[in-house]
Order: C-alpha cells, then structure tokens, then sequence
C-alpha cells in the first residue's frame, strides 16, 4: 500500500521586517489531492510557488499551517521510514560506500546486518550501480551519486517516495539519462512517487498526472493526466502538445 493524501493544506509563512513588524506570507491555502497507491505525481509551478514547501511537509521536515497530511491512511507528524526522500543535493554520506549509503535507513529499520547488505545489493543492481558497491561518493559523478540516493530512499521500501527537484544539479545530458533510469526502474516497482520539478518536459516524461502550482496563495491551477504509453517518446506530437497546455497553464495564472 501506499497512498499519500493532502487534505486542505495550507502554509503561511511569519516574516520579521524590521524590529517590531512581522508580515504574513501566504504560500497555499487550502490544497488538496490524493497520490494513489502506484501512481506517479508530479507537482510543477514557478520559482517561489511553494513546491518544496509542500513536499517539506509531506516529509515531515515543515510544519503545517493548516490541514493535514496522511499515509495510507495515518496523519503525518514528522519525518518516518513510511516516505523515502530525494533532494537534489544527494546528501549521501561521505564516510560511507554505495553500500554502505544505501543500507544506511535499513539498520534504522531493524533490518538484521546480513539482510542489510542482501538487500542493499538488490538496490545497487536496480539503479545499475553493480560494480560500484565499495566506491566512496567522491569518487562518483552526479548522475551515480543520485542514483544512490534513489537506491537509498527505495531501500528502505517505503510507502511512497518523495523526490524534490532530483535531477536539478545535473546536466542536461545526464538530466535525461537519470529521468530514462527512473522511468524504468518506476516501471518495475511501481512506487507511488510524489515528484517535484520545474521542468515540464520532465514531468511529463515521468508523471501519470501533472499538477500545476500557481498564484499566490498558491493554488491547483491545473490537473493533466498524461496518456502516453511508456516507455515515452519525448519527439511524439502529442507528448508536444502536453508539454504546450502545461506551459500555458504556467504562464497565464
Ligand atoms: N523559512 C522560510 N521563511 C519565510 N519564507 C520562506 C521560508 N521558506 C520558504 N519561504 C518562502 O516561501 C515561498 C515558497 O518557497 P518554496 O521554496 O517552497 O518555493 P518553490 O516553488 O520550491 O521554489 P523553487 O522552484 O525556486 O525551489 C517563497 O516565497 C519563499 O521565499
């Protein structure tokens, strides 16, 4: 199972502007949707909209304002092995190997040691790290160091993942070749993902639905479903014509 629902979330911001004024900053009220079991949800809008806000706070990281947030079921209150997280910064630890890395949350999970490393190698293999298992994440480029954050964050086989601008620092390249990755490995294991990024052209590579952020306070300005069989074919003119509405509905609110 793995359902993620947002139920009237709201964030509001308390800014100090001067030595005795605070102003109230409004980022989204009232936001409500469900990621269902399986599904893959991107949430797109401009800089500033409240993106990694609200993916703060699916992760337990960010307080909130109002409403409630709630895993198959179970209202979130801080950061839990239920949801795995992405960052674009891989956060990994240094002092750590890939395996190392990736079996880290399984100990958190009374994992016993010997399953660990079972089950850590299962994910090196996933994200096509097999070879690099003893290597330091100095020693790995961008697109490997978040291919074992991913490997991290699935490890642990959480209820849903949460990915925040993930392949943010990448190159286009390597931009491409990791959404090409994780679309495969999504097709394996159908995790439910909630996924944020402010690229359309991404989101509608990965994504079964695509949310728009815009206006402030922030709002679902828009809800596209993407029918496109996969693996997708980012030149076919209807992954074009989404692309277009998607822009559009960016731009005009
Ligand atoms: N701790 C904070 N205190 C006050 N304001 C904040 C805080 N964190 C974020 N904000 C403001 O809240 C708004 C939403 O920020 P957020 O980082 O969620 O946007 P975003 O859509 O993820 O942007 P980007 O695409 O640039 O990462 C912004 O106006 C930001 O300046």
């Amino acid at each position: 199972m793995g359902e993620l629902r947002i139920e009237n979330l709201s964030k509001t911001y308390r800014r100090k502007e001067g030595w005795n004024t605070t102003r109230l900053l409004h980022v989204f009220r009232n936001i409500s949707f469900t990621v269902e079991d399986g599904e893959f949800v991107s949430i797109i809008g401009a800089s500033g909209c409240g993106k990694s806000t609200l993916l703060s706070m699916a992760g337990g990281l960010a307080e909130v304002s109002d409403g409630a947030i709630y895993v198959d079921g179970n209202p979130v209150t801080g950061p839990g092995l239920d949801r795995g997280i992405v960052f674009q910064e891989f956060a990994l630890f240094p002092w750590l190997t890939v395996l190392g890395n990736i079996a880290f949350g399984l100990k958190s999970k009374g994992v016993p040691q010997r399953q660990q490393m079972e089950m850590a190698r299962k994910y090196v293999e996933l994200v096509g790290l097999n070879g690099f298992e003893d290597y330091f994440p100095y020693r790995l480029s961008g697109g490997m160091r978040q291919r074992v954050g991913l490997a991290r964050a699935l490890a642990i086989e959480p209820a849903a993942l949460l990915m925040d601008e993930p392949f943010g620092a990448l190159d286009a390249q390597t931009r491409e070749a990791m959404q090409t990755a994780l679309s495969n490995i999504w097709m394996k294991t159908r995790n439910t993902i909630l996924f944020i990024t402010h690229d359309i052209r991404e989101a509608v590579y990965l994504s079964d639905r695509v949310l728009v952020l815009a206006g402030r306070p922030a709002q679902i300005a828009m809800e596209q479903r993407i029918e496109l069989p996969r693996p997708r074919n980012r030149f076919d003119p209807l992954f074009q014509q989404y692309e277009l509405d998607l822009e559009r509905a960016i731009g005009t609110h």
